[in-house]
């Protein structure tokens, strides 16, 4: 009888102090996806919900030994990659998945933090596209991340689909290009200056044009300068979007906190009072969420071509939450055929951080368990998901997600 054993999972990527991104983000994740976890770390981060404080990159070597020890011991079944810092770490990296011949790779291509601390040097987006894109099963940006690596704007689901394109032609092979940061943004006359401001281009009729004639030359070009210019400009334009928004929630959260302080103080009575009930009434709440899931008629993948190859995303554990009339969040998803829209309910909140740490961290712990990278990719989603909607409310700033938050709606409590 062959023993069946517990499925290996590694990450390698910086560490976050405040447990909400990074290798913490990640390990949690494992915990409670059921697989074993490993880490190799990049990179130490003085960090908490009100921004990065500090950033120590440890020697490259140290990363590379870290997952020499891991995989010549141990054994790797899947893996994922997240804060590199820099072009000796990603090639340091990138040599060992080769040597080890590891396939199931997800690579979310941090850059910025979301209170705007640099976490990939910017000369450092050419190593990761030339030695550690092709090497990916899954990769993953963010919109910003997206329009870097693949040297255009993004400001259209078509935008988006191009982009995907460009990215897929770099090797990966499936590109999941995440929604969080699209929120609709300024509207297309502001972007068109904007865009025209950023490429040097005509905001008029003509614009089309002009971009395509920009993404021509740049894309001959290639030159380092250029790319890290316009790296700068995207990344620092998001970075400010964010944080006013940011700014704008967290005061108004901070008066609803302080109103909210007597009311808690009574709810703790209770619960401690009541437990039993609490309980009770929470396993049926999550019951009700279940039917509600189950029973919402309209799923929310749309998958554009193959819908019979897509058939198991509409297994309702796996259906988010929310209908059509929600603020939605779509991921767009692209395998080289065709293209899948996932979507679901925005949560409107500003604790997002490690959303998209914890995102991948899901996905590898689907494939090192066997699931397809389509099945991965969409369980990923429900956990993230479930993860944002019951958020911790923790830090004076920008907050973790609830890591436990899938599987007690599963219905394990703990
Ligand atoms: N407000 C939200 N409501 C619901 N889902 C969200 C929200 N924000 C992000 N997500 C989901 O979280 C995942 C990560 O997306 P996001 O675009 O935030 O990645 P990211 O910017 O790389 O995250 P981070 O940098 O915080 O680690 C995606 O699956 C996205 O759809
Ligand atoms: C170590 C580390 N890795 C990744 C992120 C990105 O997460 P976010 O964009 O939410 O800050 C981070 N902040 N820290």
């Amino acid at each position: 009888m062959t023993e069946v054993r517990v499925p290996r999972v590694l990450t390698i990527a910086g560490s976050d102090s405040g447990g909400g991104a990074g290798i913490q983000a990640d390990l949690k994740t494992f915990q409670e996806l059921g697989v074993y976890g490993m880490s190799a770390i990049t990179a130490i981060t003085v960090q908490n919900t009100l921004g990065v404080h500090g950033v120590y990159p440890l020697p490259p070597e140290a990363a590379a030994e870290q997952i020499e020890a891991v995989g010549s011991d141990l054994g790797v079944d899947a893996l994922k990659t997240g804060m590199l810092f820099n072009a000796e770490i990603i090639r340091l990296v990138a040599d060992q998945i080769h040597k080890f011949g590891w396939e199931k790779v997800v690579v979310d291509p941090v850059m910025i933090a979301k209170g705007g601390a640099e976490l990939l040097q910017n000369e450092a987006v050419l190593a990761m596209k030339e030695h550690l894109l092709p090497l990916a099963l899954v990769v993953t940006p963010n919109i910003p991340e997206a329009e870097v690596l693949a040297g255009m704007r993004i400001r259209t689901m078509e935008d988006r689909r191009e982009a995907a394109r460009r990215i897929h032609a770099l090797g990966p092979k499936i590109v999941v290009i995440k929604g969080g940061h699209d929120e609709g943004g300024p509207d297309r006359e502001d972007r068109d200056h904007e865009e025209a401001r950023i490429y040097g281009i005509s905001a008029g009729a003509d614009r089309e044009e002009n971009l395509e004639k920009h993404s021509e030359e740049h894309s001959e070009e290639h030159s380092e300068e250029h790319s890290d210019k316009y790296m700068k400009e995207i990344l620092a334009e998001h970075t400010e979007e964010q944080m006013e928004k940011h700014m704008d929630k967290h005061q108004e959260d901070h008066t609803n906190n302080h109103k909210n302080n007597h009311k808690n103080n009574h709810i703790n009575d209770h619960i401690n009072d009541h437990m039993e009930d609490i309980l009770k009434e929470n396993t049926e709440k999550h019951m009700e969420v279940h039917l509600d899931v189950v029973n919402h008629p309209d799923d929310q993948t749309r998958t554009a071509m193959h819908p019979e190859k897509y058939s198991h995303m509409n297994s309702p554990i796996f259906k988010a939450v929310g209908n059509d009339r929600d603020p939605q969040v779509i991921d767009l998803i692209y395998d080289g055929a065709a293209f899948t829209e996932l979507s679901g309910k925005r949560v409107n909140t500003v604790h997002t951080h490690g959303t998209g740490c914890t995102f991948s961290a899901a996905i590898a712990a689907g494939l090192a368990q066997g699931m397809s990278a389509f099945d991965a990719i969409r369980s990923g989603r429900s956990f993230i998901q479930a993860a944002i909607e019951d958020g911790l409310n923790l830090g004076q700033g920008h907050g973790p997600t609830n890591h436990w938050a899938y599987q007690r709606r599963l219905g394990v409590l703990r």
